[in-house]
């Protein structure tokens, strides 16, 4: 598809104020829409709440606490595949420093040094900029490989520093949520961890800047997708524009309490379940937004050499693999995409 650059909106950015995470979409008509590739906005749901995982819980040393915990996050996967993390240890000040550092990043003056120096060169790039403005996508984005190694842009002053801090702490949630959700699967705890070796899980961090409606094309932001990884992590300066697909094909706001995560399953803990989890479709509409957005979103993914198919566990004669295995990075790299991409190659995968 073509691509058309812009400049970036030069409006006043609304500071990220954690007590207060504000909507920033003010007006949605109350239709319904259930096909999932229309890409009309008037279609979130008001009625359906995605639900919260209190991350202390999951470890509480009181068992009865801790198993009710287990036992909710096992039926908000299954129903969901996705929520709001809270309790979870990131502090207000890194998540302040983070957005403040993004913000500097994507100063409209700079762009042409952005364009020199991080536009699409190589395959094997690890930072990647760019900007996109069609009817189908209007955003400028940031992707880095976080993890194992961390690569970001050494400018503005700090930002590097700030967003490896950021990246190890998430690190810390990655292992967390891998023995929980093992766990409330019925599993020892190390299950997910051995599967996708997650001491090596490659992350992949896209961070976005959405303009308002009067700068873009059209309404939306990210066309609906869903992300390669074992779960994705998000964190926004302000509420508005994001959307999940619910189960039962129902657009729903996500609206995240101050100083939540946002927290969506990617394709490979579907696969490896079979399709018992499945990973989130989701989409961003900047509709009505009338300031611009800043988002952090970073797949953490199985190591780049972990073969992910669907386990064991999950196969017998009633549920024959739904899905051919292969290595994340091939998945990553399916279709001539690269590993910065960080496409989905779930349909790819799927037998049908
Ligand atoms: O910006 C958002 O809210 C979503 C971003 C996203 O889905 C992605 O970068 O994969
Ligand atoms: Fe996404």
């Amino acid at each position: 598809m073509a691509q058309e650059t812009i400049s970036p909106v030069l409006i006043t950015q609304r500071p990220f104020d954690s007590k207060s995470a504000t909507v920033i979409s003010s007006q949605r008509s109350s239709s319904l829409t259930k096909n999932p590739n229309d890409s009309s906005i008037n279609v979130p749901v008001d009625d359906v709440e995605i639900p919260t995982v209190d991350f202390t819980m999951l470890f509480s040393d009181d068992l009865d606490k801790r198993s009710r915990a287990l036992e909710h996050i096992n039926q908000v996967c299954k129903d969901f595949g996705a929520f709001y993390l809270v309790n979870h240890g990131v502090s207000d000040s890194m998540l302040e420093g983070v957005f403040k550092g993004l913000s500097d990043f994507f100063n409209p003056r700079e762009i042409e040094d952005r364009i020199k120096q991080y536009e699409k060169k190589n395959p094997t790039d690890k930072i990647r900029w760019g900007v996109n403005s069609t009817h189908g996508e209007n955003r400028e984005y940031l992707k880095v490989i976080a993890h194992p190694q961390c690569h970001c842009p050494t400018k503005p002053a700090s930002f590097s520093e700030t967003m490896e801090e950021y990246f190890k702490t998430m690190r810390r949630i990655v292992h967390g949520l891998g023995k929980a959700i093992s766990n409330a699967m019925g599993f020892e705890e190390c299950y997910i961890e051995k599967a996708f070796n997650l001491d090596s899980g490659f992350d992949i961090c896209s961070m976005n800047l959405y303009p308002p409606n009067f700068r873009s094309k059209s309404s939306m932001g990210l066309p609906n997708h869903t992300d390669p990884g074992f779960f994705v992590s998000l964190i926004q300066d302000v509420n508005g524009g994001l959307q999940i697909l619910s189960h039962k094909g129902e657009w729903i706001d996500v609206n995240m309490p101050p100083n939540a995560i946002f927290i969506n399953l990617g394709d490979h803990l579907e696969i490896l379940t079979n399709g018992k989890y499945k990973s989130t479709l989701h989409r961003v509409v900047v509709g009505n937004n009338e300031v611009k957005r800043i988002s952090v979103a970073t797949l953490h993914g199985p190591s780049s050499d972990s073969f992910v198919c669907p386990a064991p566990e999950f196969v017998d004669e009633h549920h024959p693999p739904s899905y051919r295995g292969m290595t994340y990075k091939q998945s990553l790299e399916t279709n001539g995409a690269v590993e910065i991409d960080a496409q989905s190659s779930l349909e790819q995968t799927r037998i049908e």
